[in-house]
């Protein structure tokens, strides 16, 4: 019999993949006019309409019943003003759609030579994400390029997806195109892909999906231990990041790093643990943010909670809800941390 989950994994994989040589390649391509401001003022780029465009339409081939709650909708693209980069978007799409099988592909998945599709399904397959999420049932998430500061910038950025069921995470992948294979040496490149099935272990592969390697989170130190943390001050708090740092006596600096890279990084040990504070009122978590870093984690044997000590929920809908921040780390190191994030928390508000 067969192991739960490995097509979906499969899948995942395969459609991460697409989607990361996708983002790569289009990053040294891009113009000026090919990014826009999205209503809550981040970017979004070709890139990001692209890559979810070709996720979802792996999805929608492999297991059409499945509803998908992607970041980006393709509502600026079907405006007449947005004709010239709906244009690239779609070629991008079908140049990756249409790339030779690889290693595990499937060309009933939609994908290989000749498979391309038209405008309206590329737009179809990116609307699709639009689905409300909930507690009941299986649902994808899709984050095409988590990061998009960092991929703007040339540096950290994710493709990540996951497969959630009855709240659950059950399968989580993170495609990482410039994250070093091993930080300790540089010369084997970058591109790795993390993936993790729960009950199943955690893994990093090559870009081309070969060589799985399983994760473990190895144990710290304070002297070893360090912070993964945004590079965006506006997405979590540095400085509260620093009076934690000093309540546990790190010594380390952090490590600032877009995207979900940082739960990849945590999970194979390259940091000692991920904090992310909530900077101001009203920002809600996405669930597409946290869902397959979150199952990545604990695969690799660590934990992953609120600065309550509560598992996320990504029963609630598109958010986590209320904005409880993220303490994720090894099991020696999260109850230490959990402590040390209340007592900096206490003291914050005795200071208001
Ligand atoms: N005020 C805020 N607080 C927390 N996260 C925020 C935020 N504004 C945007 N984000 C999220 O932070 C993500 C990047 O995470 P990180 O800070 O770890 O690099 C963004 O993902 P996208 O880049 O996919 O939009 C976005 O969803
Ligand atoms: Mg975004
Ligand atoms: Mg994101
Ligand atoms: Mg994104």
């Amino acid at each position: 019999m067969s192991q739960a989950y490995a097509t979906e994994e499969q899948v995942a994989v395969a459609a991460v993949r697409r989607a990361c040589h996708l983002t790569s390649s289009v990053f040294n391509k891009l113009v000026k006019n090919e990014t826009l401001t999205k209503d809550d003022k981040s970017p979004v780029t070709v890139g990001d309409f692209a890559a979810q465009a070709v996720i979802s339409s792996i999805l929608h081939h492999a297991f059409p019943g499945d509803p998908i709650v992607g970041e980006e909708d393709a509502a600026d693209l079907r405006e007449p003003s947005g004709k010239e980069m709906k244009d690239r978007i779609i070629a991008l799409a079908n140049e990756a759609l249409t790339a030779e099988l690889g290693l595990g592909d499937n060309e009933s998945w939609g994908i290989g030579p000749g498979q391309e599709k038209t405008d309206s399904e590329l737009l179809d397959a990116i609307d699709r994400g639009n689905h409300e999420g909930g507690s009941v049932g299986r649902m994808w998430t899709i984050d095409p390029i988590d990061g998009t500061k960092g991929f703007l910038r040339g540096e950290q950025y994710a493709v990540c997806l996951s497969l959630i069921v009855d709240s659950k995470v059950q399968v989580g992948v993170i495609g990482c195109p410039n994250l070093p294979v091993d930080p300790a040496h540089p010369e084997k490149g970058t591109g790795c892909i993390f993936t993790a099935v729960r009950g199943q272990g955690a893994q990093q592969w090559t870009l081309s999906g070969a060589n799985p390697t399983p994760l473990t989170i190895p144990k710290s130190t304070p002297e070893s231990l360090n912070f993964l943390e945004s590079v965006e001050a506006a997405h979590s708090s540095h400085s509260f990041n620093d009076r934690v740092s000093a309540l546990l006596n790190i010594t380390r600096p952090p490590t600032r790093m877009d995207s979900q890279a940082k739960y990849g990084c945590l999970a194979r040990g390259d940091g000692g643990a991920y904090l992310r504070t909530p900077t101001g009122v009203g920002y809600k978590e996405k669930i597409w943010d946290h869902a397959p870093g979150q199952i990545l984690v604990e695969e690799a044997g660590g934990i992953v909670t609120d600065s309550r000590g509560e598992p996320l929920n990504f029963g609630l809908g598109r958010t986590l809800g209320e904005n409880y921040g993220v303490i994720a780390a090894g099991k020696d190191v999260h109850a230490r941390m959990l402590e040390a994030v209340q007592k900096a928390l206490a003291e914050t508000k005795a200071k208001v």
